[in-house]
């Protein structure tokens, strides 16, 4: 058997039959030593390691192909009982992987319909290759609870390292273990439900009325707007800011930091992810600044920023306070932007709706000076309740999580293996016809169903969880809603739009529509009914 130090092996790779890491990447050495296409297809695999933090692994479906691999590595003896069984799946091309069939899934309007055809020939669990890693994807509710139930144990986050370079190592997104259990418990405090009510509604309400401000037949792309809603929403409630001059400044560098984080990680000047870089050293020296300054001033003067009670609560060290706010900026902006954005989208589709949800929204009465809405009119809207929750189920603001098992797993007969990728993902439940009657229509009345409240309940449900769950439970998940929900109040009580161009959603490199959503605006002025 023995030539030049490579022995001569032929390696079968079946659905259900995964090689042991450290032989595919033998494999791979062996196999593109002997190829001439060696540089450009390692350089391709550096360059995705780099971007994905992983090793790639190359297993071709359903072949057998001849392997050369070098003697020192092989282990050949282990070879037929190092086989596991992962679940049933199509893992595309060598190297690449299914990468183009996962772009082409999130670049579509449709990311889980990708989903379905593989459930169709797999089942609700079954392996892939998502961008050039060895991934485990679920559809399947309980294993989706299941993986966000254990996570710190069996799971844990899984980021590329660029990602992780730009949000900071301190932030509770990219922290594992009790460092990420520490930050959340204080996340989920500075947002509880008494500070909402108290601390943010009057301040998400001047943001509004300061950024909805539109004359009468101004053209807008609204993706913009609501994107600069969620950035002076968070500038306020992150910083306390509240100097206009230094709110717009704080707002474009956020804009730059969040747009980088969604970029391909290309550390050149003048791309997104190098503008990122820049911006948020500048954020970290500002937080940095301010945090001298609260300290400075007397306690009753503190104002009502989370940076403010973050130093005052003083559990956390000065340079550890820039990363935990970077990660609530990161995971809050886009989010709420994008479900601002995506509510106004299917309202617009469905005129039934947006009539009853005017109606509504008509009928509450600021209470409180300035005309404001006080916490109870808040409460008083269970229809646009239902937009809400039901534009989280359609529209897949957070379609999958990344996790990465922490060591082999064991899940009915299957063998997930230790540092295997592994996606609940989340939207293919939520448009799963056997949990959602008419699962792709939106109908914000489902919501209102006696029956359906078990499975509304976005803190428990299996069926319904855009929120994520277990110790990763978003902390910022009632603001996001009432942010949302005040959004949703001054657009349609001030204002009637007219769609101009054509649109569709895509999910590269996050949840957006193609086009903006360019619509026409018209001021409101006492008409009652959009339908005149
Ligand atoms: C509609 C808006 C939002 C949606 C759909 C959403 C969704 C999610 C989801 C699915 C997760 C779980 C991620 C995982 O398990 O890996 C998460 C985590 C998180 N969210 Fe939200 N979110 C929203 C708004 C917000 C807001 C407004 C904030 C705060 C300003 C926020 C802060 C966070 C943080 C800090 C985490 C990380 C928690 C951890 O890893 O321990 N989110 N969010």
């Amino acid at each position: 058997m023995k030539n030049d130090g490579f022995q001569n092996f032929w390696i079968k790779s079946t659905h259900n039959q995964y090689l042991k890491r450290f032989k595919l990447k033998a494999s791979i050495k062996g196999k593109y030593r002997l190829s001439s296409v060696s540089l450009s297809l390692l350089s391709v695999q550096q360059w995705l390691e780099e971007v994905f933090g992983n090793t790639l692994i190359a297993a071709t479906p359903n072949v057998s192909a001849p392997i050369h691999l070098p003697e020192t590595i092989v282990g050949l003896r282990n070879l037929s009982t190092g086989i596991s069984k992962l679940p049933p799946g199509r893992r595309g091309w060598p190297l690449i992987g299914d990468s183009f069939g996962w772009y082409n899934a999130v670049a579509s309007s449709h990311p889980p319909r990708f989903v379905e055809d593989q459930v169709k020939r797999f089942g609700r669990i079954f392996s892939s290759s998502v961008f050039g890693r060895l991934a485990v994807v679920s559809a399947d509710p309980t294993f989706n609870r299941f993986i966000m139930q254990n996570e710190g144990k069996l799971f844990q986050s899984s980021y590329p390292k660029s990602f992780r370079d730009l949000v900071g190592k301190n932030g509770v997104i990219t922290a594992q273990g009790e460092q990420q259990r520490k930050l959340h418990g204080m996340a989920v405090n500075i947002m509880r439900f008494e500070r909402i009510k108290f601390d943010f509604l009057k301040d998400i309400q001047e943001v509004m009325l300061h950024t909805l401000n539109f004359h009468d037949g101004q053209v807008i792309l609204l993706e913009d707007t609501c994107r600069k809603v969620a950035i002076h929403l968070m500038v306020k409630q992150l910083l306390g800011v509240s100097d206009e001059s230094e709110i717009n400044e704080m707002a474009q560098l956020f804009s730059d930091f969040v747009d980088g984080c969604l970029s391909v990680p290309i550390k050149l000047p003048g791309f997104a992810y190098r503008v990122a870089m820049q911006a948020r050293e500048i954020i970290i020296n500002k937080i940095n600044r301010t945090i001298e300054k609260v300290r400075q001033r007397p306690m009753s003067e503190v104002g009502n920023g989370m940076l403010g009670r973050l130093v005052e609560d003083e559990s956390l060290p000065d340079d550890a306070i820039g990363d935990f706010i970077i990660n609530l900026l990161f995971a809050g902006n886009e989010t709420t932007t994008k479900t601002m954005l995506f509510a106004v989208y299917y309202l617009t589709q469905s005129p039934m709706a947006l009539k009853q949800l005017m109606e509504e929204q008509d009928s509450l009465q600021g209470t409180s000076n300035k005309g404001m809405l006080t916490w109870e009119d808040y409460k008083n809207m269970p229809f646009t309740q239902c937009v809400i929750d039901e534009t989280l189920r359609l529209g897949g603001i957070a379609i999958w999580l990344m996790r990465e098992a922490k060591e082999e797993i064991a899940y009915q007969d299957y063998i997930i293996p230790k540092g295997c990728f592994v996606v609940p993902f989340l939207s293919a439940v939520h448009l799963d016809e056997s949990f959602h009657k008419d699962a792709h229509k939106f109908d914000p009345w489902r919501w209102l169903d006696p029956e359906n409240q078990e499975t509304r309940n976005w803190r428990t449900s299996p069926f319904y969880a855009p929120f994520g769950g277990g110790s990763r439970f978003c902390p910022g998940a009632e603001l996001a809603h009432l942010q949302i929900a005040l959004f949703l109040h001054y657009f349609v009580t001030g204002y009637r739009w007219r769609q101009l161009k054509e649109d569709r959603m895509s999910f590269f490199p996050s949840a957006r529509l193609v086009n903006g959503f360019q619509i026409c605006i018209t001021r409101r002025t006492d008409e009652v009914s959009i339908n005149e």
